[in-house]
């Protein structure tokens, strides 16, 4: 059970770093951040407060004993120091979460937690590149991280059981939802069901079922809004299971069952077309339209969780 004294370091600050220090140090843990790249840091020091007006919007308060300080160190054995729970949160590339692992490996001792915010690479892989694979536990965050309340803990082969205690605990203590997912499987519970949604969703573009805007437009004022309110098992009740039943009849043999990846995604990942990130992906974005962009669905996830609390509305 995480105590009040606890220190976090968060390894890698990039899309996701941001939001979980800020989540962190509202919740009153002092957090040591770490990135190998210079302008990263720099991004992240702008970041993490913008993220804290977030959490003044949604209502977060701090404890009694106040924030905790955010402190950004160029050095891993710096970040660490102290730290009773490492956030591993750098690309998503096996080889190069197993670099950090090596790397934290002689600078924690034994009982420190890692827990790694992969999308979906098992933890038991990752297991095989830390010492005390016990204290190593998958706590995926959903991007806004410090928004989307829901946080997935899986254990792996190895992790102890009271590692996942402890995360869940501390998910809690941040006043989130922890889902702990009972098997490691690829993509854990919430990146299966997306990446199921995202595979359908680019397959319809591609065939010239629907273009891009019209696509959103459909799912998120669609099943998008609908699945905010009634989860999918709940829906299965609310539609009726008869329907399903003679819908999949025919239309699960119909949807798209791809193992690789569209090139309409590949094209544009090796043409450096990102998304946000790059300025453009699938859409062109200009640093004004992404700063508009992000603010506004900051607004948005903040109104909607704010009515689905039962806050507001
Ligand atoms: N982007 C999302 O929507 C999202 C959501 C949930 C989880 N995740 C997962 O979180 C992790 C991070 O994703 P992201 O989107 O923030 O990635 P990102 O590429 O935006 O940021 C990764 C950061 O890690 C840094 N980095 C790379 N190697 C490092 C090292 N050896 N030591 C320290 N820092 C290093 C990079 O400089 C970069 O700033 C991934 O495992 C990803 O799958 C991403
Ligand atoms: C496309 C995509 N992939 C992975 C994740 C999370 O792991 C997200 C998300 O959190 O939104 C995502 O959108």
């Amino acid at each position: 059970m995480p105590d009040g004294t606890l220190t976090v370091a968060v390894i890698g600050l990039g899309t996701m770093g941001p939001g979980i220090i800020a989540t962190l140090a509202r919740g009153g843990m002092p957090v040591r951040a770490h990135d190998l790249s210079p302008a990263a840091v720099e991004r992240a020091r702008a970041a993490v407060p913008q993220a804290a007006a977030v959490l003044d919007r949604l209502g977060v308060a701090p404890p009694t004993t106040g924030e905790g300080a955010v402190s950004f160190h160029d050095d891993l054995a710096g970040a660490v120091a102290g730290a009773g729970l490492v956030i591993e949160n750098v690309p998503e590339k096996v080889e190069v979460k197993a670099a950090v692992y090596r790397a934290l490996d002689p600078l924690l001792p034994a009982g420190t937690i890692v827990a790694s915010d992969t999308s979906g690479i098992p933890i038991t892989t990752l297991q095989g590149f830390l010492s005390h694979p016990e204290r190593l536990v998958g706590m995926h965050w959903s991007n806004p991280p410090h928004i989307i309340p829901m946080i997935e803990v899986i254990a792996g082969e190895k992790t102890a059981p009271a590692t996942v205690a402890f995360i869940t605990d501390l998910v809690r203590s941040l006043k989130l939802l922890p889902v702990v997912v009972k098997k490691d499987v690829p993509g854990f519970v919430e990146n299966r069901i997306l990446y199921a949604l995202l595979r359908e969703a680019i397959d319809l573009v591609d065939q010239g079922v629907i273009d891009e805007e019209g696509l959103d437009t459909c799912v998120s004022w669609g099943i998008g809004y609908k699945l905010s309110v009634v989860g999918p098992m709940r829906l299965l009740d609310m539609a009726g299971l008869d329907i399903y039943q003679s819908v999949a009849g025919f239309l699960n043999a119909d949807l798209s069952a791809r193992r690789d990846v569209a090139g309409y995604v590949t094209e544009r990942t090796r043409a450096g077309k990102l998304g946000i990130k790059s300025g453009e992906g699938i859409f062109p974005y200009t640093p004004d339209q992404i700063a508009a962009l992000q603010a506004e669905r900051a607004r948005r996830l903040v109104a909607v969780r704010r009515i689905l609390e039962g806050r507001d509305g």
